[in-house]
């Protein structure tokens, strides 16, 4: 018995020491660390704190389990020298372990010293447990989550370089699978940091249901994702559906083919209540610009796409570059364990805009200072934003004598209209359009060198929204901001806005006293030449 235990003890001995570094290695495979996220926690884990904790909640957990005894009373005596002996074995392997663990725990340490040099270097700030490291290149997407090269091939065709730092980020926690809250500035590459990685996670075409949904406030934005997606899949046959009036009310969507729906929370809503159609596959759910899609008359549509993707797994996630904390706070209610994402500063401009304010006194200045601004320099495609549509058609109507390119684009439009007025604008058939707020948000039109702000905003983020139709993709652009007497009040939440990214604003502006946030939309005279009988 004697010569048994020896030899079976010198046998482990021998092995054990010369093989510690394998055998460590072996059981840390039976959890590999599937992400930094969890090498992160892992780090934590190696704190000497954090192990002493640990070592003397199992030492009680121990002592408690042996009926009183003290554990180490039993290495004395009888059979119990087998349990000395497995004992001993368990510390040369703790040992061993603890020699890995270091190397770990160093490696661990660089990784985790690497991601927050690439933070701060692209203005990424997060919150949340274990965030897995942002990507220094589109090419560790294949290296680090195994990307399909079509996609690689198709950034490279769309001529995307590098990722932005919202991608840089976004990406890798949307891929491991974590809910989000991401906040980045205009026009700095959301909708691919959320479609990149569902058209990484979902297989394409397998008939059992939708698998990704992306609701944007507007028809117009729907369909510029939508067609952000199919360039992103190209080559890949997934199918990509925008819901639109006619699909939503006569759609056959138990034989409909469709990963990937884009909509807006009315269609979708209408399409789920009415029609049956079934989103209980859904893997990922994106709220772009979420804080209008949590404002009053969004909500219980919202709630009822959410209720759909009834997934236990559903990945929800939630971009904008406004995101107030009252929509965080409402969002939060339907997330678990979310990252969050803020790039620069929150709720704040595009750096790459040169802002200015113009006080143009009244209604009749703002009209002559439009005029005369066109006719001394007039730098095409430029968007003026006005308050409502009565006041989109009338100052239609006024610029439309001018020798210029005029269009109009409001809510009164059919569809078709409205489609057409994007188009044209895009294409520079159209120098200036004029818009109310449903274009706002999310469009991407190239190059716009100049917003001009013909009616005061009715909020900072409406503001934010506004101008970041130009400046877009780190391109410069400008934005001009007509205030009357009656705006006045209202003048220092948007100089704060630019102020804070970097643009001049004068002093007394910034003295004005603060009013507490409400929406700022005033009755207006209308928009006429034709000279007022009063005055
Ligand atoms: N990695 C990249 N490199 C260069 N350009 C990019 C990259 N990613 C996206 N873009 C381009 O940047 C522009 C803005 O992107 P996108 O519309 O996604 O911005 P956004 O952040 O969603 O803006 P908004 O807040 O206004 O909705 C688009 O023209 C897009 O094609």
């Amino acid at each position: 018995m004697e010569k048994a235990s020896g030899l079976l003890f010198s046998g482990v001995r021998v092995d054990r020491k010369r093989f510690a570094r394998e055998i460590a290695r072996f059981q840390q495979l039976k959890k590999e660390p599937d992400d930094l996220g969890d090498l992160a926690d892992a780090a934590l884990e190696a704190l000497p704190e954090v192990k002493a904790n640990k070592k003397e909640k199992k030492r009680k957990r121990k002592d408690k389990d042996s009926s009183g005894c003290i554990s180490g009373l039993h290495a004395v005596e009888g059979f119990s020298v087998f349990k000395s002996s497995e004992s001993l074995s368990s510390i040369l392997e703790r040992n061993a372990l603890e020699a890995t663990s270091a190397e770990k725990k160093k490696e661990v340490e660089k990784e985790i010293e690497k991601a927050s040099i690439l933070r701060k270097k692209y203005g990424i700030h997060v919150s949340g447990h274990g965030v897995p490291p942002p990507l220094e290149s589109f090419v560790e997407l294949s290296s680090r989550y195994n990307c399909k090269p079509y996609i690689l091939h198709n950034l490279t065709e769309l001529g995307f370089r590098e990722p932005t730092p919202i991608q840089r980020q976004a990406i890798p926690v949307l891929l491991s699978k974590r809910d989000c809250f991401a906040c980045a500035p205009t026009g700095s590459g959301k909708t691919l940091a959320f479609l990149c990685p569902m058209l990484m996670k979902i297989k394409p075409g397998l008939k059992n249901g939708v698998k990704a949904v992306v609701l944007c406030p507007t028809r117009e934005l729907a369909a510029q994702t939508a067609r952000e997606c199919k360039r992103l899949a190209k080559g890949r046959k997934f199918y990509i559906k925008l819901m639109t009036k006619e699909l939503s009310r006569c759609g056959d969507f138990e034989k409909m083919l469709c990963d990937i729906i884009i909509s807006t929370p009315f269609r979708l809503d209408f399409a789920i209540r009415k029609r049956k159609f079934d989103l209980s596959r859904v893997k990922y759910l994106v709220l772009d610009e979420a804080d209008k899609l949590f404002e009053l008359g969004f909500v219980e549509q919202i709630d009822s796409v959410v209720k759909a993707c009834s997934r236990t797994t559903v990945v929800r996630t939630l971009f904008s570059a406004t995101l107030p904390e009252t929509v965080e706070k409402l969002a939060s209610t339907v997330m678990v364990d979310a990252v969050r994402i803020i790039i620069g500063r929150k709720n704040s401009a595009s750096e790459m805009i040169k802002q200015k304010l113009v006080f143009a006194g009244s209604e009749k200045g703002k009209l002559l200072a439009i005029h005369q601004s066109f006719s001394e320099s007039l730098n095409p495609p430029v968007l003026v934003f006005v308050q409502s549509k009565e006041r989109a058609k009338e100052l239609y109507k006024e610029l439309a004598f001018d020798d210029i390119k005029v269009d109009v684009i409001h809510a009164d439009l059919s569809q078709q209209q409205r489609e057409d007025a994007v188009d044209n604008f895009r294409s520079g058939k159209t120098w200036v359009l004029i818009a109310t707020d449903v274009v706002s948000r999310g469009m991407d039109f190239k190059r716009i060198n100049c917003v001009i702000n013909y009616d005061f905003p009715e909020s900072a983020a409406a503001y934010i929204h506004r101008i970041g139709r130009s400046g877009r993709a780190g391109r410069p652009g400008e934005a001009v901001t007509f205030f009357t007497e009656e705006d006045k009040p209202f003048l220092r939440n948007i100089a704060n806005v630019m102020a804070a990214s970097g643009c001049e604003v004068p002093s007394w502006i910034l003295t004005l006293p603060k009013l507490r946030k409400r929406k700022h939309r005033p009755h207006r005279d209308s928009i006429s030449t034709i000279p007022d009988d009063s005055a």
